[in-house]
């Protein structure tokens, strides 16, 4: 109990950083409605900083994914646990999440989701980790931050399901 925590991202510097990407996507989908689409439970916090500060209409769906258990996880087959409540077929998409590392969820995920023919689909992430990539099919279109191999809790990120109301990104401290 009582781990150490090891801040990473301050929360002055994650809120800074998306309200540029809330600039950034508003410019971009000009005369659009986004509609977004959150991966949970991760990706929940950023969501929802995000979309206040997206100038442009918003819409929401959420979606939960998981690998097919611990054995298989490195096949990149994800299964839907909870899909999206509304189609998405000739929308412009942007998939929201908070951590990319090995891709593998991405990859997938965004196959599935291109199958059901948006209009466009972007991705934005909070986190990136270029170091663990293992797959070379992920287009990430907006990033917060690229992090190092180290792993972060905070924002929505957690370490055995704590510490996602952290309001920073940081690194726990073991002892
Ligand atoms: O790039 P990858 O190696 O595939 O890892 C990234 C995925 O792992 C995390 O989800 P997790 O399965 O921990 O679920 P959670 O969001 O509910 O914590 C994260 O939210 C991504 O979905
Ligand atoms: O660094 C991480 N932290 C929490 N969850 C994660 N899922 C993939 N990478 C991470």
């Amino acid at each position: 109990m009582g781990d150490k925590i090891r801040v990473m991202y301050s929360e002055e510097e994650v809120d800074k950083r998306i309200r540029e990407l809330g600039e950034q996507i508003s410019k971009r989908y000009e005369g659009k409605t986004v509609h977004m689409i959150c991966v949970l439970k991760g990706g929940v916090f950023f969501m929802c900083e995000l979309a206040k500060r997206i100038t442009v209409p918003v819409t929401m769906d959420f979606m939960s994914v998981s690998s097919y258990g611990a054995g298989t996880k490195s096949s990149g087959i994800v299964k839907i646990v909870k899909d999206l409540d509304q189609s998405i077929e000739g929308r412009d998409v942007l998939v929201v999440e908070d951590i990319i590392d090995s891709g593998r969820t991405l990859s997938h995920l965004m196959k599935i989701l291109n199958e059901r023919k948006p209009s466009s689909i972007c991705l934005c992430t909070l986190l990136d980790k270029p170091d663990r990539r293992e797959v070379d099919d992920v287009n990430v279109d907006y990033t917060g931050f690229q992090v190092p191999d180290e792993f972060v809790v905070g924002y929505g990120l957690d370490y055995d399901q704590l510490y996602r109301n952290l309001p920073y990104v940081g690194v726990v401290e073991t002892e």
